[in-house]
């Protein structure tokens, strides 16, 4: 990858739960402007992997560094403050609130106004609202949700909802991006439509992607490189060509077959 920034680098990380070792000395790294996919069968240790780095859990051995920072023990919301930002598994978002105003919760933290500006409602106070606004309407656009920007999250259609929650995560203004089976619910069409979504937003916000996936099939066409995950191990990393012929993970992980 030349002389490209790392930005994050996981170093011999290990987490374990009662007598389980969920993740054991996982090394891995994402270079600035990488698309990267984590994969593995159900329980291999994917989402506990991410929960390390976003901060919901300390690993019990080894370091991680964002940025050339080390974030072992950082909280959440001060990794997402330093810049990574992600997405769930199960959607969450608020759902009682409408699309628009979800984007905009989530560039809050960059908001340039203070207590009193916004008591008094000067005028600092109304420009900075409007460029939320602005910024929120135009994130919406490029998700195609423009048009539900003053419906209530709920009443999304399922796919819209998925893609919603990519747009909030991006209003954090992230330099790393982390989805956890994005497509996960989403029907074929759906689902490569979602794709090519992902590489046009690397490609645009010039952001950094990991992307957890279980279907290789569906990473392959879009990560430049891969770390599989078995039993909390890292059993391969690779380009996906590379990753299709490994014997390893065509056994294990594949049941026989690409
Ligand atoms: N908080 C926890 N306490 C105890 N065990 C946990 C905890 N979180 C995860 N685990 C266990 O760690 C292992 C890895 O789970 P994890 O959810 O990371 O897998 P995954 O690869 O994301 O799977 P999936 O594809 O099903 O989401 C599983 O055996 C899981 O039961």
């Amino acid at each position: 990858m030349g002389d490209k920034k790392r930005l994050l680098d996981l170093r011999d990380v290990s987490i374990v739960f009662g007598g389980l070792r969920a993740v054991s000395n996982f090394t891995m790294h994402i270079d600035e402007g990488e698309l990267v996919g984590l994969i593995g069968p159900n329980g291999a240790g994917k989402t506990t992997a991410f929960n390390m780095i976003t901060g919901v859990y300390v690993p019990t051995e080894g370091e991680i560094y964002f940025d050339g920072k080390l974030i072992n023990g950082k909280k959440s919301y001060q990794v997402t403050q330093m810049g990574m930002a992600r997405t769930f598994q199960n959607i969450r978002l608020f759902s009682e609130l409408s699309v628009l105003d979800n984007v905009k919760i989530a560039n809050n933290m960059h908001i340039d106004y203070s207590l009193p500006h916004a008591i008094f409602r000067v005028n600092k106070y109304f420009d900075e609202e409007k460029k939320v606004t602005e910024q929120g309407m135009e994130l919406l656009k490029l998700f195609h949700l423009d048009k539900h920007a003053h419906d209530m999250a709920k009443n999304l259609p399922y796919g819209a909802q998925r893609r919603l929650e990519i747009a909030r995560a991006l209003a954090t203004k992230p330099q790393l991006l982390l989805l956890d089976e994005p497509a996960a619910g989403m029907n074929p069409q759906e689902t490569k439509e979602l794709m090519e979504m992902i590489k046009w937003l690397r490609d645009n916000f010039k952001i950094s992607i990991l992307l957890i996936e279980h279907d290789m099939s569906l990473v392959m066409g879009v990560c430049e490189r891969l770390y599989v995950l078995e039993y909390g191990m890292c059993i391969a990393t690779g380009t996906p060509a590379e990753i299709k012929k490994n014997k390893r993970v065509i056994k294990a992980y594949l049941g026989g077959e690409v």
